[in-house]
C-alpha cells in the first residue's frame, strides 16, 4: 500500500504544473518534478546533484551578496512565503516565479532538506508590464490640459493655444464633431490669465430661439409667460471669464443679430428690459458646420463671421492623426479599467491592428465608446476583436491597407464568430446579439467561413 501511495504522490507531483526540488541543507537538488523541468529547460539528470545555484536565483544571489547574510535565507528562516524572483534558464533567458519553500525536519528536529515550489508568473508580468507601458506612455509630455496627442499636427495646435490663451481676441474653434472642440475651449481657458474666473458654456443648437435668448442675456420678470423673476443670462454669469458658445453654427438668425451687437456694443441687456450691461467675457465659439458655406446660403451673417472668425484653430480628423491612436486607447483603456474596476489587463494585438485600420468618421468621441462598449463586452483579461463594437469589424475590410490580405482579417472574423457561437452555446440568434449582426447576418457568415455546419 505504502508504495502504491508512493507512486500516486509521484503521479501528483509530477502532473502539477509548478516547479517543485527537494534540496539539501548544503543545497545540493535530490528531487524535481516534471514541472521544474519544462519551467527550466534542464534535463532531470542535469538538476540532480547540482547545487541549487543553478536555477540562478534572482532573489538568492542578491541575498548572497549581502556579507554577513547567511548563504540561504529560506535555511535561516526555516520557511519563505510568496516570495517573487527570477530563475534563469538554461538557455539564458528568465523565468519570473513566485517561491515558496519550508525547511523538512526529522523526527529529532534536526533539519534534512527543504522543499520548494515556484509556479510561472510570465503571463501575469507581460499583462502588467503592458500596463505599466500604457502608464507611462500616458504620463509622458503627450498630454496639455488633458488633451492627449503626440502627433505634429496636434503639438502645433498645443503651441497654438498656448499663444491665444494669453490674449482677449475671439477664438473660434473649427472641427469635426467629437474632435476635442470643447477639451481645446477649456485648455485656452486654463492656460491664460482667466483661468480662475468662470468658464462657462452654452449649446447653441440645444435650445430653441427663445430660450436661447433668454439663457444667453437673462430676462427680467415678466418678459414673457413663465418668466416668474428676474433671471441672470450665460453672459453675466461668465463675469471676466470665458464663454464658450458651442455649435455657433446653428445659432437661429435673430439671435445671430443680438451676438452680433454683443461683440460690436459689449454689452448686453436682458431680455424685456432695456438696461445696458457691460460684457468683459472673452468669447470662444466652436463649430463642425462649414461657416463660408453657411454664409453662400444665407443661413449665417458674414458680418458676424468676421466678428468671431478672429482667430481660428482647426483640430484635425483623428484619421489625420493616426499615430494617436495607441496614445488614446491606452488613455481609454485606463480610465475605463479604473471606472469599471474589472481585471481587464490589455489589448490584444488583433484588437489593437483593428483599432490602426477603422476610419474613426466619429473621431476621438467613436474611441473613447468603443472602450465604453469594450470593457462590457470583454469577459476575459484581454481585450479582443470580438469585444469591440461591430463596425470595426465590417469596416477594417474596407479599409484595410493593400498589404493587410484578406485571409487575416477572415481569419478574426472567424474566430469572433467561432466565439460568439461558443458564448451563446450554438444559439444563433444569440450569437447575432453579441455580434451585433443580424441572425442571417450570423447564418451566412457560419456558411462563408464553414463554421459549424
Ligand atoms: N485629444 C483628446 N484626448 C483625450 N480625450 C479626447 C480628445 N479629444 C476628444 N476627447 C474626448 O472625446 C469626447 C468628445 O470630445 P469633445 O466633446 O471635446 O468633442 P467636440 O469636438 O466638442 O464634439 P462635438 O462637435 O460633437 O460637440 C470627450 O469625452 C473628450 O474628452
Amino acid at each position: 500500500m505504502d508504495e502504491d501511495l508512493n507512486q500516486y504522490w509521484k503521479t501528483v507531483v509530477n502532473t502539477i504544473q509548478d516547479g517543485i526540488m527537494i534540496v539539501t541543507p548544503d543545497g545540493k537538488i535530490v528531487s524535481v518534478n516534471e514541472g521544474l523541468v519544462s519551467m527550466t529547460g534542464y534535463a532531470r539528470d542535469e538538476l540532480i546533484g547540482a547545487s541549487c545555484t543553478i536555477l540562478g536565483c534572482s532573489s538568492c544571489e542578491l541575498a548572497r551578496g549581502i556579507p554577513e547574510c547567511h548563504w540561504c535565507v529560506m535555511f535561516k528562516k526555516g520557511e519563505l512565503r510568496k516570495q517573487q524572483c527570477a530563475l534563469m534558464r538554461k538557455d539564458g533567458s528568465r523565468v519570473p516565479v513566485v517561491k515558496n519553500a519550508s525547511v523538512l525536519k526529522d523526527r529529532d528536529g534536526e533539519i534534512i532538506g527543504a522543499v520548494e515550489t515556484m509556479t510561472d508568473i510570465s503571463d501575469l508580468v507581460d499583462k502588467e508590464q503592458q500596463l505599466e507601458t500604457f502608464r507611462r506612455e500616458i504620463s509622458r509630455e503627450d498630454s496639455f490640459h488633458g488633451i492627449v496627442g503626440r502627433a505634429a499636427n496636434m503639438q502645433q495646435v498645443f503651441d497654438f493655444i498656448d499663444g491665444v490663451a494669453q490674449i482677449d481676441s475671439p477664438v473660434i474653434i473649427y472641427g469635426e464633431s467629437g474632435t476635442g472642440k470643447e477639451l481645446v475651449a477649456k485648455a485656452i481657458h486654463e492656460a491664460g490669465p482667466r483661468r480662475d474666473k468662470p468658464f462657462i458654456k452654452v449649446n447653441c443648437a440645444a435650445l430653441n430661439e427663445s430660450l436661447l435668448e433668454s439663457e444667453l442675456f437673462g430676462h427680467v420678470k415678466g418678459a414673457y409667460t413663465g418668466a416668474h423673476k428676474d433671471r441672470m443670462g450665460r453672459f453675466e454669469s461668465a463675469g471676466d471669464g470665458d464663454i464658450f458658445l458651442d455649435e455657433i453654427g446653428d445659432l437661429p438668425a435673430s439671435t445671430q443679430v443680438k451676438l452680433l451687437r454683443v461683440l460690436e456694443e459689449k454689452v448686453i441687456e436682458r431680455v424685456g428690459d432695456h438696461k445696458s450691461i457691460p460684457v468683459q467675457a472673452r468669447i470662444l465659439t466652436a463649430t463642425n458646420r462649414d461657416l463660408p458655406d453657411l454664409i453662400a446660403r444665407n443661413l449665417f451673417r458674414q458680418d458676424l463671421y468676421y466678428r468671431i472668425n478672429v482667430i481660428p484653430i482647426r483640430i484635425p480628423p483623428l484619421r489625420e492623426r493616426r499615430e494617436d491612436i495607441p496614445l488614446l486607447a491606452s488613455s481609454f483603456f485606463l480610465r475605463m479599467q479604473l471606472k469599471s474596476g474589472k481585471k481587464v489587463q490589455g489589448i490584444s494585438r488583433e484588437a489593437m491592428d483593428l483599432l490602426l485600420r477603422h476610419p474613426w468618421p466619429g473621431n476621438v468621441r467613436e474611441l473613447r465608446s468603443a472602450f465604453e462598449y469594450a470593457f462590457v463586452a470583454c469577459k476575459t483579461d484581454m481585450i479582443e476583436p470580438r469585444d469591440l463594437p461591430t463596425e470595426l469589424m465590417s469596416e477594417a475590410v474596407v479599409c484595410a491597407p493593400a498589404d493587410v490580405g484578406a485571409r487575416s482579417l477572415d481569419e478574426i472574423k472567424r474566430e469572433r464568430l467561432v466565439q460568439a457561437l461558443r458564448e451563446a452555446n450554438g444559439n444563433q440568434s444569440e450569437a447575432a446579439r453579441i455580434l451585433g449582426i443580424s441572425r442571417t447576418s450570423v447564418w451566412s457568415q457560419m456558411k462563408r467561413y464553414k463554421v459549424g455546419l
